[in-house]
């Protein structure tokens, strides 16, 4: 694919949204990125390719890669065993960004078809995956199985809606210090028992809490179970109560896009002819739409994140009004929500903000990773 096949119009919108053509010219030459498993060893894969790996040493922690663009990964042992797996470096921003704990319960709104799974290793906490696309979210669950992720679950719902809190239980444990009281329910029931309203006694998570303070007494409820899509034996029991003190410590929102930064989504459109791509990127009511839903998912993201936790909202497109647009609605809404800076981002190659764009938000240019904004709510 060449850009002189890109259609006016969008050659012009890339203009109006400060994108230089040229990043998808050299997009072409990217490398390829895999992350690496912990327990296995780097080389016996670069043996096995016969090929280079570099570290990718401006994120450090998540063992990111880099190999020549035009490698096959699948096929390979390393893959097939999943030792390894191709995820693109501004995916794991998003997840870095996240400053995951291994206590942490994380939500993941639109996780299909899955990228923040590869984060499982360093998880002590829970993943829970939504997705409105049972196609997609039926690729997360292999993902899920190949990797063997053990402390998941995944919901096939709608993002803006969703509204099932952190796991309470999580096999035979509830809470670190063993402080949760959670009414008794039968594991195998998927029914709802009603909706009474329960006390549950939580510790604090706070690191500033003596070990053995008592117990805050917070009001929590037992509402209607959802049916997960699929959750690992660990978390099929959790009787999905609904209480302050089980919001998310960490949500990711990589919202719906436009796509327009992902080559591989414009060598589709190439491909096929571009009418159906211009007619729904330059369509007033699906754009108006789009913005609804991007908004819709991060407000509701939000919702479920504990005060003081960490929202990262993410998406592959250029446009300025489904990154920054969103983000500067959102904390106008929003007035206790703060863009806090994403941890070593002065080492990130980035590409240039917007003119008149707000501090902490990030462009990952010729990539295609679009713009990672990192909020904490305080
Ligand atoms: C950019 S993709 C997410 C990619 C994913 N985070 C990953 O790393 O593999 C956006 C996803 O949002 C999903 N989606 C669209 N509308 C949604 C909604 N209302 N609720 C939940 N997910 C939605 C799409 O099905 C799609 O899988």
């Amino acid at each position: 694919m060449t850009t002189q096949s890109f259609p006016p119009k969008f050659t012009q919108w890339l203009a109006d949204n400060g994108v230089s053509i040229k990043d998808y010219e050299e997009q072409e030459s990217i490398p390829r990125f895999i992350r690496v498993n912990p327990s296995h060893i780097t080389e016996t894969f670069a043996k096995e390719l016969n090929t280079e790996l570099t570290p990718v040493s401006w994120l450090p922690g998540l063992r990111f890669y880099s190999l020549d663009a035009k490698m096959k990964i699948s096929g390979s042992k390393g893959y097939e065993s999943g030792e390894i797996y191709g995820m693109d470096v501004s995916s794991g921003v998003a997840v870095h960004a996240l400053s995951i704990d291994p206590e942490d319960h994380v939500l993941d709104l639109c996780c299909a078809p899955g990228d923040l799974q590869g984060n499982e290793d360093s998880v002590t906490g829970t993943v829970t995956g939504v997705d409105i696309s049972k196609a997609r979210i039926a690729t997360c669950k292999n993902v899920l199985r190949k990797y063997k992720m053990r402390r998941f679950r995944l919901f096939d719902a709608d993002g803006t809606t969703f509204n099932v809190h952190a796991p309470s239980r999580v096999g035979r444990w509830t809470r670190p210090t063993g402080q949760i009281a959670v009414p008794e329910l039968d594991s195998d029931d998927d029914t709802a028992k009603g909706d009474q309203d329960t006390i549950v006694t939580i510790p604090s998570k706070r690191k500033d809490d003596t070990p053995n303070a008592p117990p805050t007494k917070k009001k929590a409820k037992v509402v209607p179970k959802v049916k997960p899509y699929l959750a690992t034996k660990l978390v099929i029991g959790d009787p999905q109560i609904e209480s302050p003190a089980l919001l998310y410590d960490k949500v990711l929102v990589d919202a719906e896009c436009t796509h327009d930064g992902s080559i591989a989504h414009l060598k589709k459109c190439d491909a096929v002819g571009w009418e159906k791509f211009e007619e729904n990127f330059f369509d007033p009511v699906k754009m108006d739409a789009l913005e609804t839903l991007q908004r819709g998912l991060l407000s509701n993201g939000y919702r479920l994140l504990k005060p003081g936790g960490v929202l990262v909202y993410s998406t592959c497109s250029f446009s300025r009004r489904q990154n920054e647009g969103v983000v500067e609605w959102f904390l106008k809404e929003n007035s206790n929500a703060t863009l806090e800076p994403i941890p070593n981002a002065e080492k990130f190659p980035l590409a240039p903000s917007l003119d008149g764009n707000p501090t902490n938000m990030l462009r990952f240019s010729p990539s295609g990773s679009g713009t990672s904004g990192y909020l904490s709510r305080e």
